[in-house]
């Protein structure tokens, strides 16, 4: 499959701070890939040199088969930071239609606000706009080129549940129409929710690189779940909580020894339940505990 964006063993310093080290990153054509890590990760800084707006400290970085600071390139992606500043004065549809006169066959200003559910607001001014209407501006601005490749940074960050489904479904019909999308995210159910392949940085480094069920799988971590009142120490236990209710769900890698430590301990419980982890809860292991996951 072509490979639209690759980083190749790539190193980028701000002074002091190591913000990517070593990374090396294919984005496929048609790939949906979902960027996830905590703050500061280097997750932000790994887009800037995708789309050129910064150069590696060492290693390469290649944006559709050439050099990211390539204006021709750039012209084929699309990209949404995490802050971006748009007019106050100018109304939305005209600033859908400056964009679109930097491309040579972007899409229609009526198509574009559809997609992104902002037909009513063409005549509005931006100054006008409430934060998330201007994010999904931010984010339908993106597309007007019809971009081969878009970045995404943290899209849906102070969006409602309703805002934030349609800039998903969004995204959704763009990558169904053949589209690649690199998106980060700090909603873990966004990522499961739109992404295939799911990259996961943390400490500048790429700790897994796979489908979303196999870093749960890499992972490993079940959740054992139950009602006590009180319960003694028990083997390879991740973390412990415990709700108001009395039920107290306990991680774990090894589920069938904490079932069989539990019973031998002789503790009373009801309501045992066992299940995978949430993408968030593997997630927070993989973060926690990255020499843990190395070979990954
Ligand atoms: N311009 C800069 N000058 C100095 N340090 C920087 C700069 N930009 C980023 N950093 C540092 O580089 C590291 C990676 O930052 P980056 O913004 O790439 O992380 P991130 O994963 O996008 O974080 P977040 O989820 O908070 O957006 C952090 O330690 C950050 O403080």
């Amino acid at each position: 499959m072509t490979v639209l964006a690759r980083a190749s063993e790539v190193t980028r310093r701000y002074g002091d701070v190591l913000a990517l080290d070593r990374v090396s990153l294919d984005i496929r054509a048609g790939e949906l890939v979902g960027l996830l890590g905590p703050n500061g990760a280097g997750k932000s800084t790994l887009i800037s040199l995708f789309a050129g707006l910064r150069r590696p400290s060492s290693g390469t970085v290649e944006l559709l088969g050439g050099s990211p600071l390539d204006p021709a390139r750039r012209r084929g992606i699309g990209v949404t930071p995490q802050e971006t500043g748009l007019p106050e004065t100018l109304r939305v549809g005209e600033i859908v239609d400056f964009v679109r006169a930097h491309f040579p066959e972007p899409l229609a200003r009526a198509e574009l606000l559809a997609r992104f559910g902002l037909e009513d607001l063409a005549r509005r001014q931006v100054g006008g706009l409430s934060g998330g209407q201007r994010r999904r501006l931010a984010v339908a601005l993106a597309f007007v080129g019809r971009p081969r490749l878009v970045f995404l940074d943290e899209p849906t960050t102070g969006l409602d549940v309703e805002a934030r489904r349609t800039l998903w479904d969004g995204i959704r019909s763009f990558h169904d129409e053949g589209g690649t999308v690199l998106l980060t995210s700090h909603y873990l159910e966004e990522i499961e929710a739109l992404a295939e392949r799911v990259v996961v940085v943390g400490h500048g480094r790429v700790l897994a690189d796979d489908t979303v069920a196999a870093v749960r799988d890499v992972v490993g971590v079940r959740k054992v779940s139950l009602t006590a009142a009180g319960l003694p120490e028990l083997p390879g236990v991740l973390s412990a909580e415990r709700h108001d209710d009395g039920r107290v769900d306990l991680l774990t890698t090894d589920p069938d020894r904490l079932v069989v430590e539990l019973v031998r301990s002789g503790a009373a419980f009801s309501g045992l339940e066992i299940r995978p982890t949430t993408l968030e809860e593997a997630f927070l292991t993989l973060t926690a505990n990255p020499e843990e996951i190395a070979h990954v």
